[in-house]
């Protein structure tokens, strides 16, 4: 195989008889999680990182690959045009102890993902965030992303777009409509009434991200380390102190520690994840946390006297997503699921040979992209982020996914069951008049910019089908509006939830309340939800959180 295909490292696995003690132990291995490895072992700090998954991507020395990549150092997580083949098998790869979708592999999400990664725009931080990760406070976090991870329109490695009908067809009904094009990491402050191509973290006609930034700068120093099939129980704590982590791994459990006295664990395994963690070890509302206490964990947990009642689980928060679907004679369809087992070889050809043609880009071919903004009677305004993708029921559809963030103020809770499974108990979507009547108005005003394009056939909602009766058709529950981009259950504020009246789960350092050494920083701590798809948004809080904690 060529020198590009061999293994370039691999994780250690999980050794539980190594009784090293750590400055900071970091849970989890999302976009989160591999930030604070980076930073904190940048700063001199020893640093032991825990994922309960399996390697993902062949630099790791991942292993699961659709056959054409047999001989290769690639896995389906490499290659971007097999990203949706977790709707097809996700076998070992997705957590089997949340009722929702998310990646448990080395990577979390950012393995599993289509990749698509947006600047955020200034509300979505000054509208939800509290002080200190206002717009300008974010400036210097986010410069750091986009340094170390630019970004492409260009996935495939020969600079070209493949098979771009449905942008070409959709941008040209959208000028048409009064919409403007802009560059949306430059331009990210005018997302409104514009579209753009898609933009992707993706390098070199490879899925790379924070996998293939963060944590290969981390794994370079010496006093960083990364076990993969190592899955946190519980923090150890006295009271407020946590001295440790209970991993479990390979059938048996142990006590990894903190360096005794300064030693700090940053949680970062996700939305559903990190909320599970924190309940296991005591912390959270009480009636989640007796629950807990009637499971298998009852007898090992920590006791009631010691318990922190915060309001984890609540705040839980998706985009909202409303589906539409149009279909156009210009529109090509590509079998993204075929190219698994039967790709057209000239295409998998040239990937293989050069990382370029239609596989280099995100399945199911995505693009444009496009914003707008709404406000509905109660004067807050709504971020809509619309995307675009060759799918639906005709060769020729495209699926047009309506994602509801920045200005929505529904919200949901997670709670979890006695088998230890998280539960999304409340649904989050639509619970607000408001909301619901800035989605109708979002779908009108695309119908209303897209009504000259000539041979342009709406499928759903059909031509007759007021917007109104069309999202009042669809339930407001995950099966139907489910977008993946979960977030809130620990959320952060000045407001502390042990006192009556307040919400926030962590501080504004991200220190979890109540306790003196145990920080969350993920997607669970977002207030609120953001415009766009969330990757680059958390990689930028995590690039905050460093700061914040280095400095305490
Ligand atoms: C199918 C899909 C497509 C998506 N597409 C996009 C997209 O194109 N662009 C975008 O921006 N966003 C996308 N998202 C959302 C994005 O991937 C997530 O918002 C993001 O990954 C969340 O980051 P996180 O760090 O909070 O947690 P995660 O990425 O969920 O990472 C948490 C990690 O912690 C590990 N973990 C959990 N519990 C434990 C434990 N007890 N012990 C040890 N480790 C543990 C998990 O295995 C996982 O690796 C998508 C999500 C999905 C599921």
């Amino acid at each position: 195989a060529p020198a590009e295909h061999q293994p370039r490292a691999a994780a250690a696995s999980c050794n539980l008889s190594n009784k090293e003690t750590w400055d900071y132990i970091v849970v989890g291995s999302g976009p989160g999680g591999l930030t604070m490895a980076d930073r904190l072992s940048e700063a001199g700090h020893k640093v032991l990182l825990l994922e309960k998954g399996p390697p993902s991507t062949g630099r790791w020395g991942g292993t699961m690959k659709a056959p054409w990549l047999q001989n290769t150092n690639l896995t389906r997580f490499d290659v971007p045009g097999l990203c949706n083949q977790i709707w097809a098998d996700r076998n070992g790869i997705a957590c089997t102890d949340y009722d929702q979708l998310a990646g448990c592999v080395l990577g979390g999400g950012v393995a599993i993902n289509s990749g698509l990664y947006w600047k955020p725009h200034p509300d979505d931080w000054n509208m939800s965030f509290p002080p200190g990760w206002k717009d300008d406070d974010m400036k210097t976090a986010v410069d750091k992303v986009f340094t170390r991870l630019p970004g492409t329109m260009y996935p495939s490695r020969d600079g070209k777009l493949y098979l771009p009908q449905g942008y070409n067809m959709l941008s040209a009904g959208l000028t048409q409509g009064g919409w403007k094009s802009i560059d949306a990491n430059v331009q990210n402050d005018q997302r409104n009434r514009t579209f753009s191509h898609t933009i992707y973290y993706f390098a070199d006609g490879e899925r790379h991200g924070p996998l293939a930034t963060y944590l290969v700068t981390a794994n370079a120093r010496k006093n960083f380390a990364f076990w993969t099939g190592a899955g946190v129980k519980r923090v150890v704590r006295t009271g407020s102190k946590v001295t440790g982590v209970e991993v479990e791994c390979g059938g048996s459990s142990g006590v990894i520690n903190v360096t005794p006295n300064t030693g700090r664990v940053i949680v970062s395994a996700g939305t559903f994840g990190s909320a599970k963690i924190l309940w296991r070890s005591g912390i959270g509302p009480t009636d989640v946390l007796n629950t807990v206490k009637s499971s298998s964990d009852g007898s090992s947990m920590i006791s009631s006297d010691q318990w922190i009642n915060l309001p984890v689980g609540y705040n839980l928060y998706d985009h909202v997503g409303t589906d539409l679907e149009v279909a156009h004679s210009s529109v090509v369809n590509y079998d993204f699921y075929g190219a698994w087992s039967r790709p057209i070889q000239s295409d998998s050809q040239l990937y293989l040979n050069s990382r370029s043609g239609i596989l280099a880009q995100s399945a199911p071919n995505f693009g444009p992209m496009f914003w707008d903004i709404v406000t509905p009677a109660d004067g807050i305004n709504r971020h809509f982020h619309w995307q675009a993708r060759v799918e639906g029921s005709r060769s020729t559809s495209m699926t047009l996914t309506q994602y509801l963030g920045t200005g929505s103020v529904s919200r949901g809770r997670l709670t979890i069951n006695n088998q230890l499974k998280t539960i999304v108990s409340q649904s989050p979507y639509l619970n607000d008049a408001n909301d619901k009547a800035a989605v109708i108005q979002g779908v009108q005003n695309l119908r209303d910019a897209l009504s000259k394009v000539s041979g342009l056939t709406w499928v759903r909602p059909t031509a007759s089908q007021t917007s109104t009766a069309f999202v009042n058709s669809i339930p407001s529950n995950p099966g139907s509006r489910n977008s993946n981009h979960w977030i809130g259950t620990n959320r952060m504020g000045a407001d502390d939830g042990r006192v009556s009246g307040g919400k926030a789960v962590v501080d504004l350092n991200t220190k979890v309340y109540g306790t003196d050494n145990l920080f969350v920083v993920d997607a669970s701590i977002f207030p609120g939800h953001i415009t766009s798809n969330p990757t680059a948004a958390i990689l930028a809080v995590a690039e905050q959180a460093a700061i914040k904690i280095l400095a305490l």
